[in-house]
């Protein structure tokens, strides 16, 4: 793939990370009675991918549609390199003049002018060869430059989507707001254009907030992530840090099915059928809910003859059924503790692992993916 960006690209690219960019301060917003947000403050520094990522209507769209100027600011602050874009019942400055990307699910692109004469729009300034080279490039680095010469209503929607994008990106802005931009892009596709649109953003060093509700794009996509409820942003962080710290039940079941155990706190653990689990920072007596990822459990087959099957309790459990995802295996497993307590539980581990129903298991944990919080906490 060739590319043709400016040397002015490349320094805003080293420059990335550097200071804040969009900044929305304690943002709420009604629309009618109904409370859409609700007290949110969030930056996107240079060149940070940040996503706000949450369940259908919680609030992600009217974000970006603040941040776009396409609703108008009614409480907090917003500031774009630190100017404020808007005041609420003051300034407003349109979205037309805020020099951002915006590439939103409705975005239309201009009917009657061919793909590249839409990517080339934005970028009048340039000489006519160098707009059309560039807007060639960006057409090529999102796998559509045989389609320059193409009208609008001659693509798919996928491959408007992708159109889309590439005028979005094309004048380069500082600040690009993405709505579910791979959404209309089947599962394989999707994987080659968000890598090529995340390699697009970063090496022009755009600053991007971008909409989805789909976990493992967020995590793809993102250098931070917003995890938003009702409203409100349940926790903010790295990819990582929200996988392998989550601050709140809602966060680590939002990332995928997992096991729950419920149990007291005895000796600074609480006792499940695959083992104690350690509960730092919770009381002595504290009812708590365990939450334990399906990769957290480690599955072992033993053999156990039948006559001693009743000697060795810890390894009573047992498959349930298997079943291949294709890149791993999920297990139904029936967990029967040393204290005799039982569970049905999911065990994910990778590439084809397929025991027999009734086949016996050892089962450890992970205590990375194996959470405690206090029971109440987000219930
Ligand atoms: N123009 C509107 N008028 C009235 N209510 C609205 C309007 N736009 C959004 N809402 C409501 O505000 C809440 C937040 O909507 P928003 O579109 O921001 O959520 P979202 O997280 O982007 O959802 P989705 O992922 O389904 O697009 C929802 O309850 C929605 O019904």
């Amino acid at each position: 793939m060739t590319t043709n960006f400016s040397p002015t690209d490349a320094v805003r690219g080293a420059q990335a990370r550097h200071g804040s960019l969009l900044t929305l301060s304690h943002v709420s917003h009604t629309y009618d009675d109904h409370l859409a947000v609700d007290d949110v403050s969030l930056t996107v520094g240079a060149g940070e991918v940040v996503c706000l990522l949450g369940p259908s209507g919680c609030g992600k769209t009217t974000l970006l549609r603040i941040a776009a100027g396409l609703e108008v600011l009614q409480h907090g602050e917003l500031r774009l390199r630190g100017e404020p874009l808007s005041v609420p019942g003051d300034r407003h400055v349109p979205p037309e003049k805020r020099s951002v990307g915006l590439a939103f699910q409705e975005s239309a692109l201009f009917p009657h002018l061919r793909v590249l004469e839409n990517v080339g729009f934005g970028l009048e300034s340039l000489p006519a060869a160098e707009r059309r080279e560039r807007a060639l490039a960006l057409l090529e680095q999102l796998g559509m430059a045989a389609h320059a010469r193409a009208y609008p209503h001659q693509l798919s929607g996928g491959q408007q989507q992708r159109v889309a994008l590439a005028r979005a990106l094309a004048p380069s802005p500082d600040l690009m707001l993405l709505d579910e931009p791979f959404s209309s892009l089947d599962a394989r596709l999707r994987e080659q254009i968000r890598d090529d649109t995340l390699q697009v953003l970063k090496r022009v060093g755009a600053g991007t907030l971008l909409v989805t509700h789909d976990p493992e794009e967020a995590m793809f996509m993102a250098d931070r992530i917003a995890l938003m409820r009702d409203g409100r942003i349940v926790q903010m962080g790295t990819p990582r840090e929200l996988y392998c710290e989550p601050c709140h039940p809602f966060v680590v079941s939002f990332f995928g099915a997992v096991n729950e155990w419920r149990g007291t706190v005895q000796g600074g653990r609480v006792a499940t059928p695959v083992g104690p689990v350690a509960t730092p920072g919770l009381a002595e007596g504290t009812r708590a809910r365990v939450m334990i990822r399906p990769e957290a459990l480690r599955v072992t087959p033993v053999e156990v003859p039948d006559d001693e099957r009743r000697e060795m309790p810890a390894q009573r459990s047992q498959v349930i059924m298997s079943k291949l995802l294709g890149r791993s295996s999920l297990l139904r497993l029936h967990a029967q503790g040393a204290d005799g307590s039982e569970a049905n539980l999911q065990a994910q581990v990778p590439g084809v692992f397929l025991p027999e129903p009734g086949q016996s298991v050892a089962l450890e944990l992970d205590p990375s993916q194996t959470f405690v919080f206090p029971l109440g906490a987000g219930a």
